[in-house]
């Protein structure tokens, strides 16, 4: 196997990536904001390390894979204004908080089902660890942090290198990022536990030294990850977003308890952003896309799964409808060609699968390059030297990492029908039946009728179609 090498924030560069167990890598995502449904950025970073999960179960490794569920403590603004999102989110749609953090959970988890995403070791909810919050924040608080009327903060100052990931380092109290908080020490502290005001009425709110109130957000990572996965664990990930307040945030955290230099984590990876015209696809700044949307839209959520494996997971990645209808394509191609490879069953060929596989190590071992190993698959599946049955054995092995469920993938699955249509696959199928009898009778205005008809109900009959699929919905 060709050496895996992946690309670490904290040293800008590509490493030779050396787990402390082979046998069992441990892996720490920052979690979804559970105020809102997920849109497809948020989703782009959990098929990030997905990739990454099943990239090192392909080469061999153990996996302890934890997503924690940020459920409190997150507020509008990452450096520690505004609201904190799940309570301005209950509050703004008369609902009880818990069931808001219930509903957005369950929500995550089925797109992530959709999406192929396997399932990580544990979920943790922040608001199950609020006592082990607080006992960490005891532990570092008379070395590193103050008391403010508004809560307990921690003093950046007080950790060696702080901000290095983010490459923020020796920040100044007037320079860098907009002092929110009156009287912070320094621009970049934040809060370790935030009291609640008098008559702020939260909804969740807990009992601490610091008084009654809630966790801050980055402290909630840090105990979280440190309780399932150690002192010291392989990979941390997020969005690219993170690099800047939030994982720089956790690693002066993990530096005080820990009393050294160590950030927590080998390698902070992070996934670059999916946008659109306007820019980042973010749930707080209004319109987004979710899943279930492209969905009603006509399309197969692993058309978007593999929208996202055709960039590299460092690379914006544009978000268009014509992007997706592309992958969407491809996907059925890809599936065509496995049906045609079924039927032509056991049938020898002259060379063997062998070579596509070492491509596929070589491409995948470069920083998880999928859109390098996407047209590798491609040449597999049309090199008619290798025999049908060696080439889907080679294509399962492909779609181990991808995750596109090849082998199992119909073209009647591919043919999602949008939630607004006002006829059904069996209604299509008797309508085009039809048609096939009116132009075998060489009744032309009949079957072009039938064609109208069906293009009125968002159905485009596409004639003598090279993937043989006879029709798509219309977006
Ligand atoms: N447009 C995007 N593309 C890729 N990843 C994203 C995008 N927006 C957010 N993420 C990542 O999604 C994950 C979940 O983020 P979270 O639910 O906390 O988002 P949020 O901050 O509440 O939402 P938003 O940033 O959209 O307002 C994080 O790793 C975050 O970095
Ligand atoms: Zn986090």
């Amino acid at each position: 196997m060709t050496p895996l090498t992946l690309y670490n924030s904290l040293t800008r560069s590509l490493e030779l990536f050396q787990p402390a167990d082979p046998a069992n890598v441990r892996i720490y995502s920052c979690g979804p904001t559970v105020y809102h449904y997920a849109h497809i950025g948020n989703l782009r970073a959990y098929l990030f390390t997905d990739t990454l999960g099943r990239v090192l179960t392909w080469k061999g490794h153990g996996l302890t894979h934890v997503i924690n569920i940020t459920d409190v403590g997150h507020l509008t603004s990452d450096a520690d204004a505004g609201d904190d999102k799940m309570e301005a989110a209950a509050k703004a749609s008369g609902r009880d908080i818990w069931a808001v953090a219930a509903h957005y959970t369950q929500a995550f988890k089925a797109n992530l089902k959709d999406l192929n995403v396997r399932d990580p070791a544990r979920f943790p909810l922040a608001t199950d660890h609020v006592p082990g919050m607080i006992a960490f924040g005891e532990a570092i608080a008379d070395k590193h942090c103050y008391r403010l009327p508004d809560g307990l903060y921690f003093d950046t100052s007080t950790v060696p290198d702080y901000g290095r990931l983010a490459g923020t380092r020796d920040e100044g109290p007037t320079e860098g990022r907009i002092d929110t908080v009156a009287g912070k020490r320094h621009a970049a502290d934040f809060a370790i536990w935030r009291t609640s005001a008098p008559g702020e009425n939260r909804q969740m709110e807990w009992d601490s030294p610091w008084g009654r109130g809630a966790p801050g957000w980055h402290l909630e990572c840090s105990v979280m990850s440190r309780q399932y996965l150690g002192d010291h664990f392989d990979i941390h990930t997020g969005g690219i977003d993170h690099r800047e307040i939030h994982h720089p945030n956790e690693i002066a955290q993990n530096q005080a308890i820990g009393g050294t230099a160590d950030t927590g984590a080998s390698l902070w990876m992070h996934n670059n952003f999916l946008v659109d015209r306007t820019g980042k696809m973010s749930k707080s700044s209004g319109e987004t896309l979710t899943l279930p949307t492209l969905v009603a839209r006509g399309f197969h959520p692993l058309a978007y799964r593999l929208m996202c494996l055709q960039a590299h997971y460092r690379s914006e990645l544009e978000f268009s409808w014509d992007n997706l209808v592309a992958a969407q394509t491809r996907l059925k191609r890809l599936v065509q060609t496995v049906a045609a490879l079924r039927v032509r069953g056991d049938a020898k060929g002259a060379a063997s699968a062998s070579p596509y596989a070492e491509r596929l190590d070589a491409a995948l071992s470069d920083d998880l390059n999928t859109p390098k190993a996407l047209p590798i698959l491609d040449e597999l599946l049309a090199d008619k030297k290798v025999g049908p049955a060696d080439r889907l054995a080679a294509l399962a092995d492909f779609d181990a990492v991808l995750g596109l469920n090849l082998l199992d993938l119909s073209r009647e699955d591919l043919r999602v029908r949008p939630a607004d249509a006002r006829i059904d696959e069996a209604g299509i199928a008797a309508r085009l039946a039809d048609r096939r009898e009116a132009r075998a009778a060489k009744d032309f205005p009949r079957s072009d009728t039938i064609r109208d008809e069906l293009a009125a109900l968002g159905v485009e009959v596409m004639d003598g179609d090279p993937l043989g699929w006879d029709w798509k919905v219309t977006v």
